[in-house]
C-alpha cells in the first residue's frame, strides 16, 4: 500500500473506531478516504454487531454503502444524523476546509449541517496553515449551469484569480454533478482572504448552488500520516 494510502486507511480508522457508536445515524462522505472508513465501519458492524444506519452524500458514497451491506437512510427517514464522516481536499488551521476535489459537496454540505459531528478524515498532505497552501486544484463552486459565464466572471472581477469550468474526462463538456450541475474551480485566489465573508457573499450569487468552502463546519479532523500514526486537530 502507498505511503497515502496507509495514511488515508490511518485516519479513518481512528475517526470511526473513536466516534461510532451502537444506534449511531451516520453520514457517509465522498473520495478516497472514505472507501477506508466505510471499509472499517463495516467490519465493526460484522464483528461487534454494532447497529448503524447509513446517510450517503453522493452516488459513490450509496455504492459504498450497498456493497458493504449496511444499511441504508435517507435525510426524510433521519433528519437528524449522530455523525457525518467525511474527506477534505485542504484543511486549514481554523478548520476551514476546501471539498468538492471530486465533484461532491452540496449533497456533502446538506448531510453535514444535519449530523451534530463533522469529523474529517484525510491524510497528511491535506493538513495546512491556509487555504491554497497545498491544494492547487482550487475551490470548487457547484453552479446552475445556465449561470456559469456569469458567475465565472463576476468572481473574475470582484475577487480576481482565475474561474475555469470543470471538465470531464472520458466525455466531451463539462463534469456533471450527481444534482445536475457544473463545477467552477477558482484557482489563484487571494490566500489572505476573509473566507467566512466570502462564502456568504458567494452563496447570495444567484446561479451559485452551494460552494467547497465549508467554514467552521468541521468538528474535528484527523490526519493519517505515513507511518500508519495519526494525529487530530480540533475545532477550537
Ligand atoms: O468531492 C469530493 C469530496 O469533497 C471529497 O471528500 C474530497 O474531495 C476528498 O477526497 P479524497 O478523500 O479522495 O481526497
Amino acid at each position: 500500500m502507498s505511503c497515502i494510502n496507509i495514511a488515508k486507511k490511518a485516519a479513518a480508522r481512528a475517526a470511526v473506531d473513536r466516534h461510532v457508536k451502537s444506534g449511531n445515524i451516520i453520514g457517509i462522505g465522498s473520495g478516497s478516504t472514505v472507501v477506508f472508513a466505510v471499509e472499517r465501519l463495516a467490519e465493526r458492524v460484522s464483528k461487534e454487531a454494532l447497529k448503524v444506519k447509513c446517510v450517503p452524500t453522493s452516488f459513490q458514497a450509496r455504492q459504498l454503502v450497498i456493497q458493504h451491506n449496511l444499511p441504508l437512510t435517507d435525510l426524510e427517514i433521519h433528519p437528524e444524523l449522530d455523525i457525518c464522516i467525511d474527506g477534505a481536499d485542504e484543511v486549514d488551521s481554523q478548520m476551514n476546509l476546501i471539498k468538492g476535489g471530486g465533484g461532491c459537496l452540496l449533497q456533502e454540505k446538506i448531510v453535514a449541517s444535519c449530523s451534530k459531528k463533522l469529523v474529517i478524515i484525510a491524510d497528511y498532505t491535506k493538513d495546512s496553515q491556509k487555504l491554497g497552501d497545498q491544494y492547487k486544484k482550487g475551490i470548487p463552486i457547484e453552479v446552475s449551469p445556465i449561470a456559469f459565464v456569469p458567475i465565472q466572471n463576476r468572481i473574475q472581477k470582484l475577487y480576481g484569480g482565475k474561474v475555469e469550468l470543470r471538465m470531464a474526462v472520458n466525455k466531451a463538456g463539462p463534469v456533471i454533478t450527481d444534482s445536475g450541475n457544473f463545477i467552477l474551480d477558482w484557482r489563484e485566489f487571494n490566500q489572505d482572504i476573509n473566507w467566512n465573508e466570502i462564502n456568504t457573499e458567494l452563496l447570495l450569487m444567484p446561479g451559485i448552488v452551494d460552494t467547497g468552502l465549508f467554514i467552521q463546519m468541521a468538528s474535528i479532523s484527523y490526519f493519517g500520516l505515513a507511518d500508519g500514526s495519526f494525529k487530530s486537530r480540533e475545532c477550537l
